[in-house]
């Protein structure tokens, strides 16, 4: 078990902040955490006002920071000609904030997602080696990392070494984030560079502010163009999306409080929730929306958003993003919409798993990107102790009650600590659940079939400890960024390697341990071989009657959903010799075309977008 950046982050802060590292979602400090009231259920404004901002404005797009030439390209230098044609007003806010906005959204009234911090205190420090010095970032020397594609910039060691802008620099401090961590070391400068990026990097490792900080950057070094006017149609500049909505409601969070007092603007929209908060929103200002597929065609389609300001689009789980279930939509909103092409706004796809089919799709919305991966793609974590248990099928639940008990044993003061269970089915789960509770545990349930409301209370419940037990299906296996997980339980154990990859990673992020269990019986044997191989991977101790069942052929490669060899690659594809011969389309190596993307199976099945959405 190593330590890491986030140990050393903790020690760096002596311990001030619980778990500073993994503040996540639920907020950099407790003050956020306790203040925090999901999008929907906001039916207006807050009427608390922050502290007035100590500084007069936002920063000015030209003399504020000091980017270095074009490395933003020509892509964001001039307003695209169109502009013109739809009755702007001209004035608009120039590089200002939402002050000058109309009906608009002010700094002044922004709600401080950081509640109390002392904002002052942190103005006055700047990152320095003193402060990095104190951090041991050696677990990580030995990472490896690949990177791929025409005069790559080289990576970071520090916050200080990128000029993000003062604004976004405080709010990293606020964040506790002393150190970019291996990923952002090389994701930063790549996107900065006005690159297009494809890039794999383990769970927890994150990739969420990787994305958020060259965004937020580079709206603010390109400056906030006027958008039209006497229109209801809002043009954002930047598009987030991810596949869930409580991942779509925790970047929002994360990117809210990256771009405090940076005059930026994010908003979140999701499925499942009244749609009519979420345009009034919109209608505040918007200059980064995050989103889920679903909800952000319908709000397409309806007109209500247009695409065609885009400069920075970001697919966070991008493989899971292009997979079956969801392409159609990712393709409609990417290439059939209002969305300027490929080239002209800057590509970021982000994800600890990338197929190489799904990297092969991918590079249909790229352009002479770079490919980075930071550990091997679609590894997990040796941070993570996992442990396979042989369990039939009519065991799993006292074998579960056996597991659960012994933590409460060693849990302090007899309390369980956060239990992460992963099941098949929506009923499977809601089974789970009430057995669970039958006997004393408190549990709590997330999958497609609850309404909004009540997956995001049982997210909050378990979040809080009040509801140590969350037993969910795959709609909680990615992204969500869940402080004080200790433990996953792989009730079912899903098809495809990849699912198991994200969802063990609820645990052991931000460089913290964490453990997770799987039982294993006969219904599994088709992940057998890919399971065995990535434990040996992530170093852990493979049972013998696990390395028997995979080396038996015949279950060898996991339902047909990956191309056999194509896991453990860790590299490109354009690398990748047997998948150029199709040849064409690509900027890189040849490539092109859809590979065997036919060939999916697993998974998700049709109609599991809108359980996701
Ligand atoms: N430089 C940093 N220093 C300390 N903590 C960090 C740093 N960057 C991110 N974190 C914290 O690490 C945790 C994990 O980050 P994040 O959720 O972005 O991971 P991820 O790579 O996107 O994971 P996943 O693959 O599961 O989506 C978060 O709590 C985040 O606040």
């Amino acid at each position: 078990m190593r330590s890491s950046w986030a140990d050393a982050v903790e020690n760096a802060n002596s311990g001030s902040v619980e778990n500073a590292g993994t503040s996540g979602a639920s907020g950099a400090s407790a003050t956020s955490k306790s203040a925090y009231v999901p999008p929907h259920l906001r039916s207006k404004q807050p009427t608390a006002e922050p502290p007035a901002p100590s500084h007069t404005g936002p920063p000015s797009a030209s003399d504020r920071f000091g980017y270095g030439g074009a490395s933003g390209g020509p892509r964001y230098g001039v307003p695209r000609s169109d502009y013109g044609r739809q009755g702007y007003g001209g004035g608009g806010r120039g590089a200002g904030g939402w002050g000058s906005r109309s009906g608009g959204w002010s700094r002044e009234r922004e709600v401080n997602p950081f509640g109390n911090d002392d904002a002052d205190g942190l103005a006055e420090s700047t990152f320095s080696e003193q402060e990095n010095t104190g951090i041991n970032f050696d677990a990580y020397e030995d990472i490896p990392v690949e990177t791929s594609g025409d005069n790559v910039p080289p990576p970071v060691n520090t916050f200080a070494e990128i000029d993000l802008g003062d604004a976004l620099n405080l709010n990293i401090r606020r964040c506790k984030y002393v150190k970019p961590t291996p990923v952002q070391r090389h994701a930063i400068p790549i996107s900065l560079a006005g690159r297009d990026l494809m890039a794999c990097a383990q769970t927890g490792s994150g990739k969420t502010a990787a994305f958020c900080f060259p965004i937020i950057s580079g709206i603010m070094r390109g400056g906030f163009p006027p958008r039209p006017r006497g229109t209801r149609t809002v043009f954002p500049l930047a598009l987030i999306l991810s596949p869930t909505r409580e991942l779509s409601m925790q970047i929002h969070e994360e990117a809210r409080k990256f771009s405090y007092q940076t005059g930026v603007k994010v908003v979140v929209a999701y499925g499942g929730a009244p749609i009519n908060q979420q345009l009034r929103e919109l209608e505040r200002g918007v200059d980064i929306l995050v989103a889920t597929p679903g909800r952000l065609v319908d709000l397409l389609e309806r007109a209500k958003v247009s695409l065609q300001m885009i400069r920075f689009l970001a697919l966070d789980e991008a493989d899971r993003m292009l997979d079956m279930g969801f392409e159609p939509q990712i393709r409609k909103i990417v290439e059939q919409m209002d969305m300027p092409p490929r080239g002209e706004r800057q590509t970021m796809l982000f994800s600890a798993t990338f197929p190489k089919e799904i990297q092969r799709l991918a590079s249909d919305f790229l352009s002479n990107y770079i490919f980075l991966a930071v550990g091997r793609v679609g590894s997990s974590t040796d941070l993570i102790v996992q442990r396979v248990e042989f369990v039939p099928e009519s065991d799993k639940r006292s074998h579960l009650m056996d597991l659960l008990h012994a933590q409460r044993a060693n849990g302090v003061h007899g309390k369980q600590a956060l239990t992460l269970v992963f099941v098949e089915t929506k009923k499977g789960a809601d089974a789970l659940e009430h057995w669970l509770c039958m006997n004393h545990f408190p549990a709590t349930t997330i999958h497609g079939d609850r309404t909004q409301q009540e997956r995001e209370l049982a997210l909050r419940s378990f979040k809080s400890g009040n509801t140590p037990i969350l037993v969910a299906t795959d709609v909680a296996a990615r992204g969500l960024d869940i402080p004080h997980v200790a433990h996953v339980i792989n009730f079912d154990l899903p098809n495809d390697i990849d699912d198991y990859v994200h969802r063990i990673g609820r645990t052991g992020r931000a460089g913290k341990t964490g453990l997770a269990t799987a039982f294993f019986n006969e219904s599994n044997m088709s992940l057998a071989k890919s399971l065995a191989e990535l434990m040996q991977e992530a170093n852990q101790e493979v049972p013998d009657w696990l390395t028997r069942y995979a080396s038996r052929a015949s279950y060898g490669g996991g339902k047909g959903r990956r191309s056999s060899g194509a896991r453990f690659g860790g590299r490109d594809y354009r690398r990748d010799s047997s998948y150029n011969r199709s040849g064409g389309g690509s900027d890189y190596y040849g490539g092109g075309g859809y590979g065997n993307y036919g060939n999916y199976g697993g998974g998700y099945g049709a109609g599991a977008t809108s359980a996701w959405d």
